[in-house]
């Protein structure tokens, strides 16, 4: 299986080398030459799989360049013991048509931990096959920097410099990234937005030069190892749905997913899966206030806002307003032609706006994607409904997914629910609608008194760069 770039500026590549690589050198993002495709049948072999043997047989299909035992290696060390359920991924039903996929059980709870627990092991093992070092460079609006800070932490030749947006996490993600002392991490927390964040990494890794003199990577969803690794849960859930409806029907048996979005990768991963031939009827997209998306999705037109028009919100990883992932969907919009992405890309960066209203009505019928906003007002009523019907506390960014399925629900389809973050996290909003914060474990509470470590510094790419070049491995 070769990996091309979105904009065409990429020579055909292997998986392992886009593990490494992240952003394309043409500073588009890279995407597989074609889409593997798995038959019904081959998808009923795999339903009794543990996770970690589900796992191999999805990243199998595209990290063909190495040994198959040694992927199977490196999928038992990723989904071991560091998940609290047995299964790894639970699911949680909530009324009779929809359940959680918890894909929070992980050492950070949130649903980061499904594939940075596996890029974990991922990247340390081609860095050691090929005697290499490794500096990633991430950006964060409050989990993806504490998975890949507690993924990377003890790893040898691996350097994370994390950039998060000042005062926009909540306390408990502070806490668990700020107090870390590893000397191979480094919290540098920026004037500015997730979305500004994001365009320093971008900057940065497109600076070839100064990438390759301080070997720089990404495990943000920019690198496609994160999404491949991420579409398993969907496989893993709509076989866990569907296991108790007579054989015969399982085959085309349509199960919705729901998913709150912000970098539109999770939500892409589940399209990845229904294009491989998961029979996913629709893929749900839940936006907070900062809605570009569901604009997007609702309209054609593409309009990122700027940092001033980000509205900081009480589900604030989904704080974003210019989704990395959406120039992946779009290129599948285009049909996997380079040359209009990047064409498309040029008129983005030049005027500000896409009009691909012309398609829009794709995005449902071949697609299968529809989407909705949901407020501050919602997530408190929904966190409310859902623990008085099911005593289960749920966060804000899965009560925003709640939210917007219930607009989308169809009878007698199962609709689930990715639960993307504990709601241990955001203890303030929970307060709000159930009167008590959800209780901290001793080894979380214990965070939230140590002395926390940052590095401050304004959007400036060029301080950056002296930061990096100082600090790397
Ligand atoms: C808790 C939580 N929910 C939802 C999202 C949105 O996911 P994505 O960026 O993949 O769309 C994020 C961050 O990405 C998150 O941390
Ligand atoms: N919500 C994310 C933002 C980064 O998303 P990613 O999936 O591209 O890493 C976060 O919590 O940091």
């Amino acid at each position: 299986m070769q990996y091309v770039s979105t904009r065409g500026g990429m020579e055909p590549s292997n998986f392992s080398d886009v593990l490494l690589e992240g952003l394309a050198p043409d500073g588009g993002l890279v995407v597989p030459e074609a889409i593997p495709s798995v038959e019904p049948e081959t998808i009923e072999s795999w339903r009794d799989l543990s996770y970690a043997e589900l796992a191999t047989e999805v990243i199998g299909l595209y990290w063909t360049d190495i040994p198959r035992d040694d992927l199977a290696e490196l999928c038992r060390a990723a989904y071991g013991e560091q998940f609290k359920a047995d299964m790894v991924v639970p699911l949680t039903p909530i009324d009779q048509m929809t359940a959680l996929v918890d894909l929070s059980q992980g050492p950070t709870l949130a649903f980061k931990d499904m594939a940075m627990q596996f890029l974990g092991e991922a990247l340390p093992y081609v860095l050691k096959k090929r005697g290499e070092t490794l500096n990633i460079l991430g950006a964060t609006s409050g989990d993806t920097g504490s998975a890949a800070e507690y993924a990377f932490r003890s790893k040898p030749n691996i350097g994370v410099f994390m950039l998060s947006p000042k005062g926009r996490m909540s306390r408990f993600q502070r806490a668990q990234m700020y107090t870390l002392t590893d000397d191979n991490v480094h919290n540098i927390v920026v004037e500015g937005v997730f979305d500004d964040a994001q365009q320093l990494v971008k900057d940065l890794n497109g600076d070839l030069e100064f990438k390759a003199a301080n070997s720089l990577g990404t495990v943000n969803s920019i690198n496609l190892g994160r999404l491949i690794a991420q579409s398993v849960y969907y496989f893993w859930a709509w076989l866990r749905v569907t296991t108790g409806i007579p054989a015969e029907q399982r085959a085309d048996f349509g199960v919705s997913f729901a998913v709150p979005s912000g970098n539109f990768g999770n939500i892409f991963s589940g399209q990845l899966a229904r294009q491989m031939g998961l029979p996913i009827d629709t893929l749900v997209l839940a936006t907070n206030e900062n809605n570009v998306l569901d604009e997007f999705f609702r309209s054609g037109e593409y309009e990122p806002r700027s940092a001033d028009n980000t509205l900081a919100t009480s589900s604030p990883s989904m704080d974003i307003s210019k989704a990395s992932n959406l120039e992946r969907f779009i290129y599948l919009v285009l049909g996997q032609d380079q040359t209009k992405l990047a064409d498309a890309w040029q008129q983005l960066d030049a005027t500000g706006t896409l009009d691909l209203s012309e398609h829009q009505p794709r995005f449902q019928q071949e697609f299968g994607m529809v989407s909705g906003t949901s407020t501050h007002e919602d997530r408190v009523s929904t966190i409310r409904a859902v623990y008085e019907k099911a005593q289960v506390v749920i966060d804000p960014h899965t009560a925003d997914g709640v939210t917007v399925a219930r607009g989308f629900q169809k009878p007698e389809q199962p609709m689930l629910v990715l639960e993307t973050a504990k709601p241990e996290k955001f203890g303030d909003i929970v307060n709000e609608a159930l009167g008590f914060e959800p209780e901290l474990l001793p080894e979380f509470a214990r965070l939230l008194e140590l002395e926390q470590h940052t590095i401050d510094m304004g959007v400036d790419a060029e301080a950056l760069r002296e930061y990096i070049a100082l600090h790397h491995v």
